[in-house]
């Protein structure tokens, strides 16, 4: 059995870790590291985990090493373990948005297993979507392993090239954002409506769940399911009108294209 360790101890590598436990993963064989103390011992409380505020202490114990600390971090992490661990057969895997394989390689070597990943929070329900590319030194085993470690979080998706991870990112990694933003907004007009915050939430959470589940369980594409709720001239008409009006599909793409953009721009800035 293959023992992990998970940098920082933040939203991210807390889902995947949660994911390992709930799969059955020995929690003995799972270390986390974090400077601050809360959220590794909490972990630790929780689920049985070792934990360490010494990421060096982490990356000995471990054969693959999951970084999940802020992108401008990540140099140096893998600077600081790769002048004091051998990290000759150990597999890394990065969460972060931005950093490339090869900022990742000029600090660890070219010849080191690296997986980069790219989940989102829904992945703390089980029920997240993550996109996953490594640099040509991985092993089957890694690859396998990976798979493991990531299927207790939701869908995974190898790409075909490192670039998809920047489409991917503007998808389904920021994506979860674009959906809570349109459910504040519908919830704040219910409220002006008069509903209070509770019912309102009520409103928009069941008709947001309802319409996901719709487009999962349906095979007819998603303009179908629109179609079939606008009667011609009815009220759904008149809402969809005023998003053509706003020119909703080129502000959604264009919002789409920021997002990637700024994972590009945080890869110029780290180099
Ligand atoms: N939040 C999201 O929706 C997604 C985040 N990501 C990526 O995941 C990574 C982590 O993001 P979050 O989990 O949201 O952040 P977070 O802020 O929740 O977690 C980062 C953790 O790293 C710890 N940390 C800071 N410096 C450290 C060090 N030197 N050694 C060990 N731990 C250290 C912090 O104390 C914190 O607990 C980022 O690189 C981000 O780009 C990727 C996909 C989705
Ligand atoms: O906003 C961010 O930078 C991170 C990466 C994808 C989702 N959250």
């Amino acid at each position: 059995m293959k023992k992990v360790a998970f940098i920082g101890a933040g939203n991210m590598n807390s889902s995947i870790l949660v994911g390992m436990v709930n799969q059955g993963f020995n929690a003995n064989d799972i270390m986390v590291s974090n400077p601050s103390a809360p959220k590794r011992e909490a972990l630790a409380q929780q689920y049985g985990v070792q934990q360490s505020e010494d990421n060096i202490v982490a990356a000995n114990f471990a054969d693959v090493i999951v970084l999940g600390v802020k992108p401008h971090f990540i140099r140096q992490v893998c600077r600081e373990i790769a002048a004091q661990v051998d990290i000759s057969n150990k597999c890394f895997i990065s969460v972060a948005a931005g950093i490339s394989l090869a900022q990742m390689q000029s600090e660890l070597g070219d010849s080191t297993a690296i997986i980069r990943c790219m989940p989102n929070t829904p992945s703390q329900l089980g029920i997240g979507m993550t996109g996953v590319f490594a640099n040509s030194a991985i092993k089957a085993d890694d690859e396998a392993f990976t798979n493991s470690l990531l299927n207790g979080i939701g869908k995974v998706l190898w790409l075909q090239s490192e670039a998809e991870i920047d489409d991917l990112l503007a998808v389904s990694a920021s994506g979860p954002a674009y959906f809570f933003a349109f459910m504040e907004a519908m919830q704040t007009k219910a409220m002006e409506f008069g509903f209070s915050e509770q019912v309102a939430r009520e409103l928009v959470q069941q008709t947001a769940v309802g319409a996901a589940q719709m487009v999962i369980q349906n095979t007819d594409s998603i303009s179908t399911l629109r179609e079939n709720v606008t009667s011609k001239g009815g009220t759904t008409q008149a809402a969809l009108n005023v998003f053509a009006n706003g020119n909703l599909i080129s502000l959604v793409g264009d919002s789409m294209e920021a997002a990637k953009q700024r994972s590009i721009e945080i890869t110029e800035s780290n180099n």
